[in-house]
């Protein structure tokens, strides 16, 4: 059966956040080439770490309507929420094996991005499904590390609103929204000339290919 037989097709594009911006002129570049939000890593563990004051500075260079959101892995609540508030993000992505009082108490002051492997999806999509203030977020188990998922495998049990992420690049990118659909798109390794250092032509080849699918 073809695919257009056995699902709706999809009206609105998918989102596009560029994670690991580490500078203004990142930020500007991605905002300039079309991304809906930005990602800030502020877990300890990336090599695209960004100080709350070069954070700051980009979120306040990229206007309105892009949205700017903190990334944290193996944090507490009152870092997330004190480098969230330093950085003047708009939303903040959780990363790791987290409580869900976490996600619950971190969603009263931010829109969450909640990031789960392929195998918690359907526990954490029935989860959250109900509550608009928190996105599933798709991620291949090692954030940034520039590895797709099976999306094929995916296809089934992909809930409606989800992101996803894991080894997005201009060359992929299309396939992976004509398989699942998703809500928004996120990418980083394959979008850098260095990490923490974007590709300009890559950035825009991305945006490019999404608003195209
Ligand atoms: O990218 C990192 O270095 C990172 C480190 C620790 C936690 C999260 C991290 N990245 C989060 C992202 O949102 C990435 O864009 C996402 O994992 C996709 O990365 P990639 O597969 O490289 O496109």
């Amino acid at each position: 059966m073809p695919d257009s037989a056995v699902r709706a097709p999809q009206l609105t594009r998918p989102k596009v956040k560029i994670c690991g911006t580490t500078s203004v002129q990142d930020a500007v570049l991605c905002t300039q080439a079309g991304a809906d939000a930005l990602g800030f890593i502020f877990a300890p563990i990336s090599k695209r770490l960004v100080s709350p004051d070069v954070a700051r500075e980009a979120s306040l260079s990229v206007g309105l309507t892009v949205a700017r959101v903190g990334v944290f892995l193996g944090q507490g609540l009152d870092e997330v929420l004190r480098l969230a508030e330093a950085s003047r993000m708009s939303a903040v992505q959780l990363h790791g094996a987290l409580p869900a009082e976490f996600v619950e108490t971190a969603a009263q002051f931010y829109p969450v991005l909640r990031v789960v492997k392929a195998d918690e999806l359907s526990r954490e999509g029935e989860r959250w499904a109900a509550d608009p203030r928190v996105t599933l977020m798709v991620d291949a188990p090692n954030p940034g590390g520039g590895v797709p998922l099976e999306w094929e495998a995916l296809r089934a049990g992909w809930p409606a609103g989800a992101w996803l992420a894991g080894g997005l690049g201009p060359g992929n990118v299309r396939e992976a929204v004509h398989l699942l659909r998703p809500s928004g798109v996120d990418a980083v390794s394959r979008l850098e000339a260095s990490p923490g250092v974007k590709n300009p032509q890559a950035v825009k080849a991305f945006i490019d290919a999404v608003q195209g699918s």
